[in-house]
């Protein structure tokens, strides 16, 4: 048995079997909160009641019971999960004083992702949800206050004091306009600090972060072809990007904290958090939910008081492509769609909660359980992709008989750590076939962040099952925040790199949900720049008539990419202040005076400082001046030229690059190929059992295979993209060629 305690959180580790389990000791949901500058400090914890488990109402999936309930017709589901427990079986802290259990504690022990539509939500209004600056008014940094009446299974339901009609409408359309301007999707940055084995290593942090916490600068150490060093400046804007000196209370305001409310407006919301193993992700994501748990219980008890609410907690983890209930011994489980396509985790064990102590012993005992093990990053790596679900249910008619609907969810989601293939050598087999597994679902999601990302009819939700679980997060009424945690280390520059990369790629989905982000979103400089961002911005203001597509156009893949408008005229040191003594050196000072007056592809000189951005700048500036142009048509073709020219000029001029970006898109593109074909096969295996079963007297075969035959040609429209794409690729792949045969000798 392996044991280890990590500074941060006193978790131990043990390896049981393939995997570890994690162990907290009860200091780290304190721990987090140590250096809580928001007032209250850790102490909020400290004043809750110590009382144990406060009736746990444990429920279990019955297929048997949800066919009686619903129905048989219309159902796909295929379980032949467990029963519901005799009650005899469960403790007795779990029945009632009678000894009789009531229908809906037996409740559908599944996690229905999708029962949103479910619930009429006139009768759930907050008075003055978003009225005070902190929704959460004065008690933020203090428990729960106990003398708030609390909620339990049998208090006024049904009894609500509801408000007048008219001033319910109104209240219910002001609160979702507020609700309205919370971003569908926010992607907040964090940096962690440089750990000891980074320092011994003496490397360096090559992140810089703005003062006004957007914008962030990764200063990329490179060599030329003669070996000298030179920096390469990445620059990126987020929503938020947090340093390394910011609080998990922090953190929380930033992130979590706007989106409670709006799971009370039958929303579902999503916190997720993603990069390199070992880059914070457990670190960050663990303080979270009983934040929000307290937070919730708050509104319940106060703004949505008497109104019939409850709070569920499950907590489960998808490791090895399988689903485990983490609060019931690992448990298997078995995730379905039904015939709306709706996913639900059969056998799921949900717990009915109603104080933040009670959230804590389960999140303690989830985490204990959770698949860990050790990386050439992390000594305690989370293996195993964990989701821990908070949803507000309420019931049906005030009845306990019926079971409770879901009115809105929180999902908080710890993704294990993404490795590289060429970081995996030193680990065991095990180890390995963990890593590929958890690549695999990465790429999944990144691929349904492409297809989204392309407008693409479908999204291969099914590709893995972290995506058919986050399908909710980014379908219909949701809100989803993604913190992208990275490594300052310059040892981890590349996967920082791709972190970021991917961070700005899920930024561009909440484009059109908020037209002020989407500037900022397109804005992100992804390739190196000679030019401050100063120089860049103002064009961002340029009025729409000065053709938008001349400025962002389609990368190649996909990628919008951004084009420089109006070239840099002056050339700018990309070093940061105070690394010019280092070993960093600066190539473009070098190089300023430079300039050259080729203005084609053609006539780029190759033989000297051929990836010099500034040079780069200078020709472009000299060729393709922004004013002068007499009218608009010339203003575009001279616009298109220019694009051209970048464009060939950022694809050519730095071919270590371009080949690695090459060979990984058609790595993707390859496999999302791949998938598509199996995914058509997928579904065509479901649509037939689906034929199948509705193939009975007076059912109507008729719509079932028009259905088929939708989805049919939608794969095909999709699987023209993917070849249009592909040939794409092989025209920049000979462009790619004709460049490396020039540098022959
Ligand atoms: N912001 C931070 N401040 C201080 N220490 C941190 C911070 N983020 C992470 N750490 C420390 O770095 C180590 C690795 O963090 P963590 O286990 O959260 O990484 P991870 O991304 O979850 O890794 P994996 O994907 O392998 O599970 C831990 O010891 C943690 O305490």
């Amino acid at each position: 048995m392996k044991a280890a305690t990590t500074a941060a959180g006193g978790r131990q580790m043990q390896r049981s079997g393939h995997h570890h389990q994690r162990q907290y000791s009860d200091q780290f949901l304190f721990e987090s909160h140590s250096s809580n500058t928001g007032g209250g400090g850790g102490k909020w914890m400290h004043s809750l009641p110590t009382s144990g488990l406060n009736v746990p109402q444990q429920v279990e999936y019955s297929r048997m019971l949800r066919r009686a309930q619903r129905g048989v017709s219309g159902e796909f589901l295929l379980s032949t999960e467990p029963l519901t427990p005799p009650i005899s079986s469960r403790p007795s802290s779990q029945r009632k004083a009678s000894g009789d259990v009531s229908p809906s504690e037996l409740s559908p022990g599944i996690l229905d992702l999708h029962s949103f539509d479910t619930e009429l939500l006139s009768d759930i209004r907050a008075s003055g949800l978003y009225d005070s600056p902190t929704p959460f008014g004065n008690a933020r940094g203090r428990g729960i206050d106990e003398s708030e009446p609390s909620f339990s299974g049998n208090n006024q339901i049904g009894k609500a004091s509801f408000i007048p009609e008219n001033d319910l409408s109104t209240s219910f359309a002001a609160d979702k306009d507020k609700l309205g301007s919370v971003a569908k999707i926010k992607v907040v940055v964090r940096k962690r600090p440089l750990n000891k084995k980074e320092k011994a290593k003496k490397e360096e942090d090559i992140i810089t972060i703005d003062h006004n916490r957007k914008f962030l600068t990764v200063h990329e150490t490179k060599l030329k072809v003669d070996l000298t060093e030179y920096v390469e400046k990445h620059e990126f804007v987020f929503d938020a990007v947090l340093d390394e000196d910011v609080s998990n209370d922090e953190l929380y305001h930033e992130t979590v904290e706007p989106i409670v409310p709006a799971i009370f407006q039958r929303t579902k919301a999503t916190c997720f958090a993603y990069g390199q193993t070992g880059s914070g992700k457990t670190y960050t994501m663990q303080p979270l939910p009983l934040r929000a748990s307290q937070d919730i219980l708050r509104l319940m008890n106060r703004a949505y008081r008497n109104q019939g609410l409850q709070l569920f907690f499950s907590f489960f983890e998808i490791y090895g492509g399988k689903v485990y209930d983490l609060l019931s011994d690992r448990r298997k489980l078995c995730m379905r769609e039904d015939g709306k396509q709706q996913v639900c985790i059969v056998g799921l064990q949900e717990f009915r909660v109603s104080n933040v102590e009670t959230i804590r012993e389960l999140i303690e005992k989830g985490n204990a359980t959770r698949s860990t093990g050790t990386t050439g990053a992390n000594e305690e790596s989370s293996r195993s992709h964990a989701i821990l679900q908070l949803a507000i249910k309420k019931l049906v008619d005030g009845s306990e008989l019926k079971p409770a609907r879901v009115i809105g969810k929180l999902s908080f989601i710890d993704l294990a750590g993404s490795e590289r293939g060429a970081d995996t050598t030193d680990n065991d087999k095990q180890t390995r076939i963990e890593g590929a597994e958890i690549n695999k679902s990465l790429l999944a999601l990144k691929e349904c962040i492409r297809a989204l990302d392309n407008d693409q009819t479908h999204i291969p939700f099914r590709g893995s099952k972290l995506t058919e679980v986050l399908r909710d997060s980014f379908m219909g009424n949701s809100r989803t925040v993604m913190i992208s945690c990275i490594s300052p280390s310059s040892g981890s520059c590349e996967h920082t790199l791709n972190t970021l990369r991917y961070a700005d790629r899920v930024k561009s989905l909440s484009k059109g949900s908020n037209p002020k982000k989407e500037l900022s979103a397109s804005f992100n400089i992804r390739e190196s720049t000679a030019a401050p961002l100063s120089s860049v911005l103002p064009n961002l203001s340029m009025p729409e008539s000065s053709n938008n597509e001349a400025t962002y156009e389609s990368h190649r893949f996909g990628w919008t990419k951004q084009i420089q408008k109006v070239p840099p005229s002056f050339i700018v040191d990309p070093v940061p202040t105070g690394r010019e003594d280092g070993k960093l050196v600066s190539f473009y000072s070098n190089h300023s005076s430079k300039s050259r007056g080729s203005s084609t592809p053609e006539e780029y000189d190759l033989s000297d400082g051929a990836y010099e951005p500034d040079n780069r700048s200078s020709r472009k500036a000299e060729s393709y001046p922004a004013p002068g142009f007499e009218n608009k048509t010339q203003r575009v073709a001279a616009q298109a030229r220019q694009r051209k020219a970048i464009d060939v000029d950022n694809n050519f001029l730095n071919p270590d690059n371009d080949l690695n970006d090459l060979l990984k898109e058609e790595e993707d593109l390859v496999i999302a190929h791949r998938r598509q074909v199996e995914e058509t096969m997928d579904i065509i295996r479901d649509e037939m059992k689906l034929l199948e079963e509705a193939d009975q007297p007076g059912n109507q075969l008729d719509s079932y295979i028009s259905r088929l035959n939708t989805i049919l040609s939608q794969k095909a429209t999709g699987i023209g993209h993917l070849q249009a794409r592909l040939a794409h690729f092989q025209k920049r792949l000979l462009e790619y060629n004709v460049l490396v045969s020039s540098f022959a000798p």
